[in-house]
């Protein structure tokens, strides 16, 4: 069983069956709801250009002056100036895995023998963009910490350091005591596509953000654009 609480994917077609993922009550809106789709409906749109990204996650408690914290979550920053995930698109006749792995291989130096093979357990959900024509499926990977840091560390010798990617970051999860600074802060960065639905939607699988945290955090997030700079 994997933290996204699904077990027994062992190809893709196997997840011709996994609904959609729960949508966190903020985010439940007509325009995000159209543009999720099931693996199979997803899969269907066979004209539509595959992507694949992967949010890596570790538990780890940690307690700091600015707020307390109970797992890292990995994003990078890209060339274009925008935060999102590792990943990115897949080859015409590349199986998804395979794709993802090659990517996360150019992006971050990743590992599968080191740092965990990615599986069809850990598929999370998946969204088109319908301009662009393009299906983006995400993928939520739990990691052991020594395997996350492992990653962290690894990550400035990949090929396309300081070319598409410019470092990974681990998300500030808390929100300090001005109820600015830590997670509001953070999603108040520019992200590609939808990044930050993602990042959001896998905070509530894990279980690290409830409904009522998200409401407050989107509203901590948008007041902060009528707030004077103050941290
Ligand atoms: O984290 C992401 N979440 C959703 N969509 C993303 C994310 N990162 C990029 N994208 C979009 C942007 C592009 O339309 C495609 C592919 O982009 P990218 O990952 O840069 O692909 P390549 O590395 O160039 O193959 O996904």
């Amino acid at each position: 069983m994997t933290a996204n609480g699904r077990s027994g994917y062992s190809c893709m077609d196997d997840l011709k069956s996994h609904p959609l993922p729960s949508i966190p009550r903020s985010l439940n809106v007509r325009s995000v709801k159209r543009e999720m789709k099931t693996f199979a409906e997803a899969s269907a749109l066979s004209f539509y250009k595959p992507a694949a990204h992967v949010c890596f996650w570790a538990p780890c408690y940690k307690n700091t002056m600015f707020g307390t914290y109970n797992a890292a979550v990995m994003m990078h920053l890209r060339f274009d100036g925008t935060f999102g995930f590792p990943g990115g698109l897949i080859n015409r006749g590349e199986d998804i895995l395979d794709g993802l792995t090659r990517e996360l291989k150019e992006e971050l130096a990743y590992n599968p023998a080191v740092h965990k093979p990615i599986t069809y357990d850990d598929y999370h959900s998946s969204r088109i963009v319908e301009d662009k024509l393009l299906v983006l499926h995400l993928f939520v990977v739990e990691l052991s910490m020594d395997q996350f840091v492992s990653l962290e560390k690894n990550a400035t010798s990949a090929e396309e350091y300081g070319v598409e990617v410019f470092g990974t970051v681990r998300v500030p999860l808390y929100t300090m005591n001005n109820k600015y600074g830590g997670l509001p802060a953070f999603l108040n960065n520019r992200f590609i596509g939808c990044a930050k639905q993602e990042l959001i939607m896998a905070l509530f699988s894990i279980g690290i953000l409830t409904d009522d945290q998200i409401d407050e955090l989107i509203d901590n997030a948008n007041n902060m654009k009528l707030a004077p700079n103050r941290m």
